[in-house]
């Protein structure tokens, strides 16, 4: 089969009675994709698309060859989104157990999971205490459960500090060299040098598609604020 992981054709979007998404056409592969873009213009109801969790008016959006949110999917997508899911009172194992056994997984894929987002140190500490960016790789490390091959993750980055945003991109990257693709979006435009591969998005539309050195050369600029800028300019003196 094709290195594709999800296939997006001709998909709408209405929500609350306004179009969001006319159209879009995309395909990702594996390693870190990253969906940019300014606040509004469609990410997180392009990440629901892709997870199955939003009606669509028109158009397929399909998985790992399986229309998204089919059930053979279950297990093989993980979905972070922006809101917390973990639970504050519970210890940090407490809650990966509790949703491995809600997918009907053993108790060790609680384990897996926590190894592979480095807080075996804090399996015992109780979430509601823990820094901001351990809490993240608690969501992250429930979405892990299961070792999906798809990882969803909407604005994970979200609030943290500099420091932190660097160790949770090199999280991603690990996890992607692992073999589970990673789709992460984002509305800061200096993460973009992070991803393999970068979807500008605008006004629900992708407006580029592509690894960033080539996105910045064929704009012949020399960041991606500036060639989402000329993208964008391009297209209104179109
Ligand atoms: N539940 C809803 N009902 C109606 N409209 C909605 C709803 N949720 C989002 N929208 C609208 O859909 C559009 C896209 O929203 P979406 O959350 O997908 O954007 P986003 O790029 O993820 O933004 P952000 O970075 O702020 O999360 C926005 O215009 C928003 O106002």
């Amino acid at each position: 089969m094709m290195n594709s992981v999800v296939e997006v054709a001709g998909l709408r979007v209405v929500r609350g009675g306004t179009t969001v998404i006319d159209g879009l056409d995309l395909v990702v592969g594996a390693g870190v994709t990253g969906l940019l873009g300014p606040s509004g213009c469609g990410k997180s109801t392009l990440l629901r698309s892709i997870v199955g969790v939003q009606r669509v008016a028109a158009g397929s959006v399909t998985v790992l060859g399986e229309p998204a949110g089919s059930a053979p999917l279950r297990d093989r997508v993980g979905y972070q989104t922006q809101s917390s899911s973990v639970y504050d009172d519970l210890t940090v194992l407490e809650n990966l157990r509790f949703f491995a056994r809600v997918l009907g997984l053993s108790p060790a894929a609680a384990e897996d999971s926590l190894s592979a987002v480095d807080l075996g140190g804090r399996r015992d500490a109780v979430v509601g205490r823990l820094s901001g960016g351990q809490r993240s790789r608690v969501g992250l490390a429930v979405a892990l459960l299961g070792n999906p091959r798809l990882l969803v993750l909407d604005e994970p980055t979200v609030g943290l500090d500099p420091v932190l945003r660097r160790d949770l991109w090199a999280l991603f990257h690990r996890i992607a060299a692992a073999g589970t693709a990673v789709l992460v979006s984002s509305h800061v435009m200096d993460e973009a040098e992070r991803c393999d591969t970068l979807l500008l998005m605008r006004e629900g539309r992708i407006i580029a598609h592509g690894p960033p050195a080539a996105i910045k050369a064929a704009q012949g600029v020399s960041d991606i604020e500036s060639a989402f800028l000329a993208l964008v300019e391009g297209r209104e003196t179109a």
